[in-house]
C-alpha cells in the first residue's frame, strides 16, 4: 500500500531523510555467472538469501528512522495494473533487446502480456532467460544462430539495487539519467515511466531535470544536494562533463532556487566509478573523503549564463565548498583512519559510501572499521549496517538508495 508524500523534496545531503526508493535485490542477482560479471558490472557473484536479508536489515534501519521505504518493484507493478501502461512498457522494453527477429519480438510480447502486472515486473528486472520461455515452432534468423550461445532474452538489471544511479530528486525535480553502460540503461527506462505514471512522483508539480534519452551521460551517484542553492556534480568515468553542463543549465532554468553548480574531477576509474564512492557530505559542514584521491579532484564553479553555463576553474575544493555553503570552515574527514593501505582496501568496500539520514547521522556497512571509528571520533553518530553481500556489486548505503524527501533544513 503506496503513503502519500506531500510531493518530491530533496534539498541537501543531510536534512531529515524521510522517504527513499529502493530495490530489494532478487532473482536478477542470480542470473550473474562469471562469464558476463564485467559487462553487467559486478566483480563478484553475492549469495542473494543473505544478501536480501542484509538489505532488509538496511530497510529497517531507514524506517527505525522515521523513513518510508517505497520499493521500485512494487511501484512498477502498480503502474502495470493499468493495461495500456504494461503493453507499452513490454513493447519498449523487447524492441530495445536488439534480438534482431520481429516474429520472435511479437512472439515475446504477447507472451508477457498474457502474464500479471506481478509476474512482467519481476521478469523486466530479473530478464527473460531462454529456458523460461516456451519453445515455439518459429522461423530462425540470422541473429537466432548468432546468439545461441547467450543465455538470455530479456538480460538481467542485477545493479538495480543501486537506485542512486537511475534517477535523482534535485529540489522539488526529477532527473533521469542517460546511463553510460548498456547494463543499466533499461533501470532509466522504468524510472520514466514511474514518473509518468505512479501517483508518488506528482508528475504535475515534478519537473523532468533530464532525461535518460539525451545524449550525455549522467548517473545520480555522481550528484550531491550541497544545499539549497548549490549541487556538486561529479565528472567521472560515468558522468560527462557536457551532461554536468546540460543539467546544470536545466536546474538554473527549472528551479529558481539553484544559483551554482560545482563540477569535481575525479580520476575515472573503476575503483571509484562515481564521486560518492570517494566524498559524500555528512554534517553541515563535514565531508568524508577517501584521502587516495584528495589531491587529484579539480573543481569547476558553474554560474548560469545565456547559451551554454559559465565555468571557472576553482583553486582547490575546500576553499571552493567553504565559499558556495557560505561557512568559515568545513572539515573533510579522510576514512580509513590515516593508514593507506587500509583506506584503500575501505574505500574499496565502499567506507566513503555514506548515506545521511539526518546532519551528523550516517549509515556505513560494519565492515569499514577504521573509516567508521574516524567518523565517530569526529562527532558523527554512525549506523551500521551488514553488507558482505551487498558491496559485491561495489556500492555502500548512498548508492543503494534514491532519496525521495528530506526534511528542509
Ligand atoms: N552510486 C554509486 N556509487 N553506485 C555504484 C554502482 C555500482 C554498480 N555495480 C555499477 O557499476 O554501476
Amino acid at each position: 500500500m503506496i503513503e502519500k508524500i506531500p510531493f518530491l523534496n530533496v534539498r541537501s545531503e543531510i536534512g531529515k531523510l524521510r522517504a527513499v526508493m529502493l530495490h530489494r535485490p532478487g532473482k536478477e542477482l542470480e542470473r550473474l555467472t562469471p562469464q558476463y560479471l564485467h559487462e553487467l558490472l559486478f566483480d563478484d557473484i553475492p549469495w542473494l538469501k543473505k544478501m536480501q536479508k542484509e538489505h532488509d536489515g538496511f530497510a529497517d534501519k531507514l524506517r527505525g528512522r522515521g523513513c518510508v521505504v517505497y520499493y521500485y518493484e512494487e511501484m512498477l507493478e502498480d503502474i502495470m495494473k493499468n493495461k495500456e501502461v504494461k503493453k507499452r512498457l513490454i513493447s519498449e522494453v523487447v524492441e530495445k533487446c536488439g534480438m534482431g527477429n520481429d516474429q520472435l519480438e511479437k512472439l515475446i510480447k504477447d507472451f508477457l502480456i498474457e502474464k500479471s502486472a506481478k509476474e512482467v515486473a519481476e521478469i523486466l528486472i530479473a530478464g527473460l532467460h531462454k529456458k523460461d520461455f516456451p519453445n515455439v515452432k518459429r522461423k530462425k534468423r540470422l541473429a537466432d544462430y548468432i546468439k545461441e550461445a547467450y543465455p538470455f532474452y530479456v538480460n538481467p538489471l542485477p545493479n538495480l539495487y543501486f537506485t542512486r544511479d537511475p534517477g535523482a530528486v534535485i529540489g522539488n525535480g526529477l532527473s533521469i539519467h542517460a546511463m553510460r553502460t548498456n547494463a543499466r540503461k533499461r533501470e532509466t527506462m522504468i524510472l520514466k515511466y514511474l514518473y509518468d505514471f505512479h501517483p508518488i512522483f506528482k508528475k504535475e508539480h515534478t519537473p523532468l531535470l533530464y532525461d535518460y534519452n539525451y545524449k550525455y551521460p549522467i548517473e545520480g551517484g555522481d550528484i550531491l544536494i550541497l544545499a539549497e542553492n548549490v549541487i556538486a556534480i561529479g565528472c567521472s568515468e560515468r558522468t560527462s562533463a557536457r551532461g554536468i553542463e546540460d543539467l546544470s543549465m536545466n536546474l538554473f532554468q527549472k528551479d529558481e532556487k539553484i544559483k551554482e553548480v560545482i563540477a569535481i574531477q575525479i580520476p575515472f576509474t573503476r575503483a571509484y566509478m562515481h564521486l560518492d564512492t570517494v566524498f559524500t557530505m555528512v554534517d553541515y559542514d563535514k565531508f568524508t573523503i577517501y584521502p587516495g584521491v584528495e589531491d587529484r579532484l579539480r573543481a569547476f564553479r558553474i554560474t548560469p549564463a545565456k547559451t551554454c553555463p559559465k565555468v571557472e576553474p576553482m583553486n582547490d575544493l575546500k576553499t571552493t565548498l567553504k565559499k558556495a555553503l557560505n561557512l568559515p570552515a568545513v572539515v573533510f574527514i579522510q576514512s580509513g583512519g590515516g593508514d593507506e593501505v587500509t583506506a584503500a582496501r575501505e574505500q574499496w568496500n565502499d567506507s566513503t559510501n555514506t548515506l545521511a539520514i539526518a546532519p551528523g547521522v550516517v549509515i556505513t556497512y560494519d565492515r569499514n572499521e577504521a573509516s567508521n571509528d574516524t567518523l565517530r571520533k569526529h562527532g558523527i553518530e554512525v549506523i551500521e549496517i551488514e553488507g558482505s553481500e551487498l558491496v559485491r556489486g561495489r556500492g555502500g548505503p548512498r548508492c543503494m538508495s534514491m532519496p525521495l524527501f528530506r526534511e528542509t533544513l
